[in-house]
């Protein structure tokens, strides 16, 4: 693999390549259009999910373009003609593109990405947009679900070692500080993202001195802030007396943050190394723990009494090991037809969840004026102005029994624009505003789509211009293919 020129543009399934050919050689390729990026279920079953991945979205289609290498490797695959990979040459992202902030909160069923123009830009960025937002998305969400059970907690990932591969690492983390992570043990991460760099030291170094004293003892001698690993060999008879003798020993030499257990009944070993710490004057120095954690863990050991005060979390976070995929998909929602007229568009199911909202959208997030808390999502037709509406009646897209009527509210749009027409309009903001943002989105939903067990669904709602669209839609589709059978 080298290709000094390599780049992103063939990041695709072959398929958007093979259907944008055929768009250009009918002449529809310019036509314009709409695509909507949404998830049906919100993942782990938690009661909301953290929008992430825009920032490397937006550096992507800035810089997309197929390349020397690239349109060589289309060349020798033989399947497409010399007129169209000049025209892939050429090809720049001009389209619109439309998305919920990083840190937003949002809901299954909504759209949180809009791709608006030539019919072939559309089709070319799916596949790359979807990889990035799914991936993200979900580890902030997970990330939330760990902030939410620890409280104030210090959490650190530990994931590197066990992400799928270099981007994950690095992106996961990325994702996980804004879903609510305090450090990262990935230093490129740090550098690159100004995220907080910590840690600890592992096993090899209480195994390269094959003894617990020794090991802490050079650690110390080298290192200003001390976090010893105690359980390599006897936790309670061995790790923390001789953690407390280093530390007793170099005295303001060093600062001695704590100690680390990886391993055993965490809630047990916890509690006695805090009772060693503290009898030894170290009331200060903090119990940090490791080993497969993962908010079920964390909760289970809480209700323990488990005396630990910061968490390091790998595998589980960074893997999304219970749920390793978001399921965001990408449809199309509205075309133009010959006549130059746009024209909505579905995609039908016999599963009532997968059949597409037809029509552009924004999602309008209803907040009471009188405590600023949600009261659900709506989403409307993008002419609709929801926030003009002196009352606005929000019923469930599917049990539809299910309404109310909303006066004293504040509509905001979730949707913002982020590249008009190819070019970029809006500013990514620092991480730290990132993620002070997810942190006030979240202070402003009810505590019971917060919980992290059986939480309430969250009222995702069809505007009823919206709604009857989609049903007049579903019903000129049976209509003429009943007539064609
Ligand atoms: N008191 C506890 N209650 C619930 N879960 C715990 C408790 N203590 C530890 N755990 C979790 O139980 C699992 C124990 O895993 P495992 O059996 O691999 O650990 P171990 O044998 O102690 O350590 P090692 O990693 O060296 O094998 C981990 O996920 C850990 O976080
Ligand atoms: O358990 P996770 O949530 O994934 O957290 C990261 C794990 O990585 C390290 O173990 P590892 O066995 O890789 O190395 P070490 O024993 O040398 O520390 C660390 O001790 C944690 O157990
Ligand atoms: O610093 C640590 O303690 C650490 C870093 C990565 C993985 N596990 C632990």
């Amino acid at each position: 693999m080298n290709y000094p020129d390599d780049s992103y543009a063939l990041h695709t399934d072959e398929y958007q390549i093979n259907m944008i050919q055929t768009y250009w050689l009918k002449g529809i390729d310019q036509r314009n259009a709409v695509f909507e990026l949404y998830f049906r279920k919100i993942p782990f079953q938690n009661g909301y999910a953290i929008f992430a991945g825009l920032e490397r979205v937006i550096d992507y289609l800035n810089k997309l373009h197929f390349t020397e290498s690239d349109l060589e490797y289309l060349r020798g695959s033989g399947n497409f003609s010399d007129e169209f990979l000049e025209y892939l040459k050429n090809f720049r992202f001009t389209a619109t593109l439309r998305s919920a902030v990083e840190g937003e909160v949002v809901f299954n069923n909504e759209p949180l990405l809009q791709v608006e123009g030539p019919l072939a830009d559309c089709q070319l960025v799916e596949t790359a947009i979807l990889n990035v937002v799914n991936y993200q998305t979900l580890i902030a969400t997970k990330a939330a679900r760990v902030r939410s059970v620890v409280h104030d907690d210090a959490i650190m990932e530990f994931g590197t070692r066990r992400a799928q591969e270099f981007d994950a690492a690095i992106w996961g983390t990325r994702a996980a500080y804004i879903g609510g992570f305090d450090a990262t043990s990935n230093v490129r991460a740090s550098k690159i993202f100004g995220i907080p760099a910590s840690g600890t030291h592992a096993h090899a170094l209480v195994q390269a001195y094959r003894d617990d004293y020794e090991a802490f003892k050079a650690y110390a001698t080298t290192h200003t802030d001390c976090v010893f690993l105690v359980d390599t060999y006897d936790t309670l008879k061995s790790g923390v007396p001789n953690a407390i003798k280093v530390a007793k020993e170099m005295g303001n030499k060093i600062n001695f943050l704590g100690v680390r257990i990886d391993s055993g009944d965490m809630a047990y070993i916890s509690k006695r190394v805090r009772e060693q710490l503290d009898e030894a004057g170290f009331s200060n120095a903090k119990i940090y723990a490791s080993n497969d954690l993962d908010e079920k863990t964390i909760t289970n050991l809480k209700m323990q009494g488990a005396k630990i005060d910061v968490w390091g979390v790998g595998t589980k976070l960074i893997t999304a090991y219970d749920q390793p995929a978001l399921g965001a998909v990408y449809k199309m929602v509205a075309i133009e037809n010959s006549k130059g007229v746009m024209e909505d568009t579905i995609k039908l199911s016999s599963n009532a969840e997968k059949v597409s909202t037809p029509g552009k959208k924004q999602v309008w997030r209803i907040t009471k004026k009188a405590d600023g808390k949600s009261e659900g999502d709506y989403i409307a037709l993008w002419n609709e102005k929801p926030a003009e509406e002196k009352s606005l009646y929000m019923f469930h897209p599917q049990y539809t029994y299910i309404n109310k009527n909303i006066t004293d509210f504040d509509a905001r749009p979730i949707l913002k624009d982020i590249f008009i027409e190819g070019k970029q309009v809006y500013q990514v903001p620092g991480l730290e505003k990132i993620k002070e943002y997810a942190h006030e989105r979240l202070d402003s939903l009810w505590e019971e789509y917060k919980r992290d067990l059986n939480p309430q669904d969250y009222p995702v709602d069809l505007s009823e211009a919206c709604y009857d669209n989609k049903m007049k839609i579903i019903k000129e589709i049976r209509e003429s293919i009943n007539k064609k059978a």
